[in-house]
Order: C-alpha cells, then structure tokens, then sequence
C-alpha cells in the first residue's frame, strides 16, 4: 500500500487544455472516488496518474518518490477492460506476473480466480465470459501484479444496473480484503458514493478538482446504503453540485 500525490497537474492536447492544475493525495489503503461531468477530462487524470499521458507540468509522487511513465506499481483497468481475447482468464491473469520473469504463478492465479469468482471459467475466453466476469477477470489481472495502487477508469459502466451493483460490492469486499489505494473516476454519482471513501467533484473541461469530502457511509456499504435518507440527501446534494460544474 502506497500514498499516491498529485501536485498541480497540468496537461493539453495542442490547444485543448484538458487539465488544469490538478492536486489529489490518496491515502494509502484508500479509494478516493472522482466524480467529473462527461468529457471533463476523467480518462485523461487518469491515464496521466498511470504514467500513460506526460503532464506539461505538475508532478507525481508515489510515497514521496517522483515517478514517471507507466509501471507495475500502477496497475489501470480502463474503461472497455484490457483482456487479452486470445487468451484464457487463466493465461490473462498469469500474464503480467509472467512477463515480470515470476516461474510459478499458479498460486497468485488460484488465489485470483477464487477472489473473483472465477474458478469454474480459468480455462475460458473472455468472449465466453458474460461482461461482469470480463471486468472481474480485468481487475484480477491487474491485481495479479500487487499493485500497491489501482486506477479504474469506469470499470462498471457498460454493465447493466443490477450487475454494476453486485460488482459495486464485490469491489468493496475485494477492497476490504485485500486495501489497494485505489482511485476510480466515474459518472455515476451512486457508484461514487458507494465505492468511495472519499469523494473528489471535478468541474466541467478543463478538469481541476473543485471539492472534496469524506464519506460517511462506513467499511460495510452495499445495497442497504441505498435506503439510508443520509445517502438520498448526499445523492441529491452531489447531483446538483455535478450537473452544475
Ligand atoms: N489523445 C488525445 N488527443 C487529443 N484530445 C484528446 C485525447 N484524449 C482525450 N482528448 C480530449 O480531452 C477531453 C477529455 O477527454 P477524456 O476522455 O479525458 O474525458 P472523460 O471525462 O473521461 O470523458 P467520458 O466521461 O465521456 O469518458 C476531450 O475533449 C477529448 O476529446
């Protein structure tokens, strides 16, 4: 488990300035939910904090140490998953413990698959897999590599509403089990406050970080959360707050 701290972070695409002065700390073992109207720059933050984008200027710091460029110690899931369709869930999930030169791998893979449920489906294709298993199969392979940070960038947004909210809880039972410092980046104002331990707003292109707060729903959150009137409330305040970024 990692601090992770973004100082000023700054970044365009020829005249397009998608980050401006950008300044988040993710605690170690936390998940620090970001919330951010469609187009404001999400994907960009974090692809940037992955090491994926280079800001123009601002800095990263990974228990104090500067990083550049993509590593291990930043695993990302993005948006559409990043399996390899050619390989099974067993192959995908070894693959960056391979690649970083690991000879026995079963027990991380065993290990992985039973955390996500995935043990019957080790030797399927991730075609053969139904999109919530996809995105569980997506993380585990991240995970594979202990990333002491994870970054999810949507990783439940192409799935149905019912699934989304199973995978919600799967996420934080995972996260209970095993803290990462995590942060996603999401549209949804639910997934937000589910996930979250704390909640950062982003405002409209170009994306600066406009509020934060901590959230109260407590370690043991999931679908009761949904009927507490201090969640309808939060819900309610926080959708206002996005839509008028
Ligand atoms: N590689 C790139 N080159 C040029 N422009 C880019 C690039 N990547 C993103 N952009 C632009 O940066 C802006 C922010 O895009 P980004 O994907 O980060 O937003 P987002 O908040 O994740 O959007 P959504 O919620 O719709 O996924 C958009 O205007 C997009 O067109």
């Amino acid at each position: 488990m990692s601090t992770l701290t973004a100082h000023g972070l700054r970044l365009s695409f020829g005249d397009l300035l998608v980050l401006d002065g950008v300044d988040l700390q993710v605690s170690a073992g936390e998940t620090l939910a970001l919330l951010g109207p469609s187009g404001c720059g999400k994907s960009t933050l974090l692809r940037t904090l992955a090491g994926f984008e280079t800001p123009d200027t601002g800095a990263l710091t990974l228990d104090g140490e500067e990083v550049r460029g993509p590593s291990p110690s930043r695993g990302m899931v993005a948006q559409a998953g990043t399996l390899f369709p050619w390989l099974s869930v067993r192959d995908n999930i070894a693959f960056g413990p391979r690649q970083a030169g690991a000879s026995d791998v079963r027990g991380t893979v065993a290990d992985l698959l039973a955390v996500t449920g995935l043990s019957d489906f080790a030797d399927a294709l991730p075609r053969q897999l139904s999109g919530g298993m996809r995105q569980r199969a997506a993380i585990a392979q991240v995970l594979a590599n202990r990333p002491p940070v994870l970054l999810l960038d949507e990783p439940f947004g192409a799935l149905d509403a019912q699934t989304r909210l199973r995978m919600h809880e799967w996420l934080r039972s995972l996260l209970t089990e095993r803290p990462t410092t995590t942060v996603l980046v999401t549209h949804d104002v639910e997934e937000a406050l589910l996930l979250g331990d704390r909640l950062g707003l982003i405002s409209a292109r170009p994306a600066r970080i406009v509020s934060e707060r901590v959230l109260p729903f407590g370690a043991a959150r999931g679908r009761h959360t949904l009927g507490d009137p201090a969640f309808a409330r939060l819900r309610a305040e926080v959708l206002d707050a996005v839509l008028t970024a």
